[in-house]
């Protein structure tokens, strides 16, 4: 008697999505590490656990590939949206999320962006605009809260920064008490911005949902873009539409590659 899963992604931004809500299924971090190493797990950058709901049409838990349960996560929100149906509704640790699939992906309402310091969370007063801090010539980011925690630079050249160096000082910081997303960021137009994301709990992804959400808002708060921004990761386009005061929407591809069954023996 395995577990079944069904192994999907967002733009490479990949997940082991486990449909518990016949049979409960309850994983310690460890089997959370164990099942996302990509070696001898099946590998992603997160797990997702779909679970009954008394509020929505299921329930989306969400740990990432070292273990830690977290409250959003933008590209794995479009593949469940795709396993539930067609216009659907989502209950996450960061709210209800709606979403509407479209021939291959979604369109997904990620609700208001948050942009007081106590809400990011930062660990003392700052304005989120500009903030008085850099780490290793990157300077004065911005911040927001999509759901989880985001730091954004805006720079000349994205692919020109060292991430996989600079990425995991900044993720820890004492100033980000619940550890933090790092967004590298550089806007082409007013409708088009390149991202490269140092995710929380995982590294390097191909595709971050809410690191895009965060950029795209950041850009248009600060006034250098205007919605819909097409934002370009590594593994492809995501479409984020906001304006002050409304909810975030992000549209994207969402793909199941293959289901499978992990043996429970194994599991431990
Ligand atoms: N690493 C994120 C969760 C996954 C976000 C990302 N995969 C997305 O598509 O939004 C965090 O710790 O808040």
């Amino acid at each position: 008697m395995g577990v079944r899963f069904h192994k999907m992604h967002g733009l490479g931004n990949d997940f082991v999505v486990i449909d518990a809500r016949v049979a409960p299924v309850a994983l310690s971090e460890p089997q959370v590490r164990a099942i996302a190493d990509r070696r001898t797990g099946v590998g992603c950058d997160q797990l997702i656990l779909v679970e009954t709901s008394t509020v929505a049409d299921a329930r989306m838990r969400i740990f990432n590939a070292d273990g830690g349960e977290v409250g959003a996560c933008g590209n794995a929100t479009r593949c469940v949206a795709r396993l539930l149906g067609e216009d659907v509704r989502i209950e996450t640790l960061a709210g209800i999320l709606h979403g509407k699939t479209n021939g291959t992906g979604a369109t997904i309402d990620m609700g208001q962006p948050r942009f007081n310091w106590e809400t990011i969370p930062l660990a003392y007063a700052m304005d989120t605009r500009d903030m008085p801090v850099g780490w290793e010539g990157l300077e004065r980011p911005t911040a927001a809260n999509v759901g989880n925690p985001h730091v954004i630079f805006f720079v000349p050249d994205t692919y020109a920064v060292a991430l996989d160096a600079i990425g995991p000082v900044i993720e820890t910081d004492p100033l980000f008490p619940e550890r933090v997303n790092v967004n590298i960021a550089t806007v082409r137009t007013r409708n088009a911005i390149d991202l490269r994301v140092w995710e929380r709990g995982v590294g390097l992804t191909q595709a971050c949902g809410t690191g895009a959400c965060a950029t795209a808002v950041a850009a248009i708060r600060l006034g250098l873009a205007g919605g819909p921004v097409t934002v370009t990761l590594p593994g492809g386009d995501l479409i984020i539409d906001w304006k002050p005061g409304e909810t975030i929407r992000m549209t994207g591809p969402a793909t199941h590659v293959y289901s499978g069954e992990i043996d429970t023996g194994w599991l431990g």
